[in-house]
């Protein structure tokens, strides 16, 4: 019989208390999430070992315990400490946590395989699709790695930074192929307030995440031209639509994209301020060009790149996406929003469920 969670919580307590050595997590990544994580995974009793590029962020979360650039207001776990030297944060890891841009990540993860720990779960939060692969993060992970799939998890849902920062309660998956893989992650991240449930579908939980923020780009620029909540709601629900058909032609499992991978995820995403992809399609719908747009845009908005890569996979399996492919019209090929709001809702009639 599987031990209920009360039983894991205790068993972990016992663990520490027989003097087991509490587990170790590297966390790749300073930015945004790979700090709130951080601060998540020593909550839950982990110690933690932020890796970041910048010198400076790296001595002011060991110094101030604080990431001034990110999350300036919230202090951080005495579990957490920052280096410079991936190495250091690699030894003895049982969890590597990769949180970097996606489009990154192959070229970051190609100077860390060396280091990873032997037998490490290595755990992406990344919410992208690589250009020119189309491969999802863990596919590349599992190639850079050379890592079996039962060794790498994705960490999902509706998990806006700030807020998990500011330990305001959510839900989330801890998804791998391998359920006992799975349950670790889980239990290494749950606390009173992050509440993390399991799934061994990892292609639906990644393509949930993935495909969410290009929707919440066409909410954006949806708000930004004035438009009303029936648009939003309209977009939101077909986006799911589409990326539900896309799931399936992949192979995921349609109860993913109605958990909190899917809808959980595309609905924080599509309806907070604090979402850079909504802002970035705000900001676009309100008339700034690209490059105005990607120029005050702090942090990463995954949906801007990744837009071409779902559309690269929906065309590779043979589904319609409409509204990532109007996304891309007005990303990448200058479309103005007027006009693709017009070719998008004069599409042929059809039943709801096609
Ligand atoms: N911020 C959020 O609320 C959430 C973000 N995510 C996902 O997590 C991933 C990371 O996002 P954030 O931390 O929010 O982004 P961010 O933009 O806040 O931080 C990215 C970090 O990567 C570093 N970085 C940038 N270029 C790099 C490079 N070439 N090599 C190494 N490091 C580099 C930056 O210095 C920064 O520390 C994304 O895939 C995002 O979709 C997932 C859930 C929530
Ligand atoms: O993935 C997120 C919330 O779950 C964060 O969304 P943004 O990357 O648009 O800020």
């Amino acid at each position: 019989m599987r031990a209920s969670e009360e039983d894991r919580h205790r068993e972990r307590g016992d663990a520490r208390e027989a003097g087991e050595r509490p587990r170790k997590a590297a966390v790749f990544g300073t930015g945004s999430w790979g700090t709130a994580f951080a601060a998540v995974l020593a909550d839950a009793g982990c110690r933690v070992t932020l890796w970041g590029r910048r010198p400076e962020v790296v001595e002011a979360i060991n110094t101030t315990r604080r990431n001034p650039g990110y999350h300036p207001d919230v202090e951080l776990p005495a579990g957490v400490r920052a280096t410079t030297q991936a190495a250091e944060a690699a030894r003895d890891a049982d969890f590597t946590v990769l949180s970097v841009p996606s489009q990154t990540l192959r070229t970051n993860l190609e100077s860390w395989r060396e280091l990873l720990h032997p037998g490490t779960v290595l755990v992406s939060l990344m919410k992208g699709v690589e250009l020119g692969t189309a491969k999802r993060m863990s596919e590349v992970i599992e190639e850079v790695a050379e890592a079996p799939a039962e060794r790498v998890a994705v960490l999902t849902g509706p998990n806006l930074a700030r807020e998990i920062a500011a330990r305001q309660p959510a839900a989330a998956v801890a998804a791998c192929a391998d359920e006992e893989a799975a349950r670790a992650v889980q239990s290494a991240c749950h606390t009173p307030y992050f509440r993390p449930y399991t799934s061994t579908d990892v292609v639906g939980c990644e393509l949930g995440g993935a495909v969410k923020n290009v929707i919440a780009l066409a909410v954006g620029i949806a708000d930004g031209m004035g438009l009303g909540d029936n648009s939003k709601a309209s977009l939101i629900t077909r986006g799911l639509a589409e990326t539900t058909r896309l799931g399936l032609a992949m192979g995921a499992e349609a109860h993913t994209f109605a958990g909190l991978a899917g809808m959980g995820d595309l609905v924080a995403t599509c309806s907070s301020p604090l979402s850079r992809n909504h802002t970035f399609g705000t900001n676009l719908g309100r008339g700034m060009t690209l490059q105005e747009t990607i120029a005050v845009t702090q942090q990463t908005a995954e949906g801007v790149k990744s837009c071409q890569s779902v559309l690269d996979l929906a065309r590779r399996h043979g589904v319609e996406t409409p509204i990532t492919q109007t996304v891309v019209g007005i990303v990448h090929e200058g479309k103005s929003p007027h006009v693709a709001l017009k070719e998008l809702m004069s599409r042929s009639a059809k039943p709801e469920r096609a």
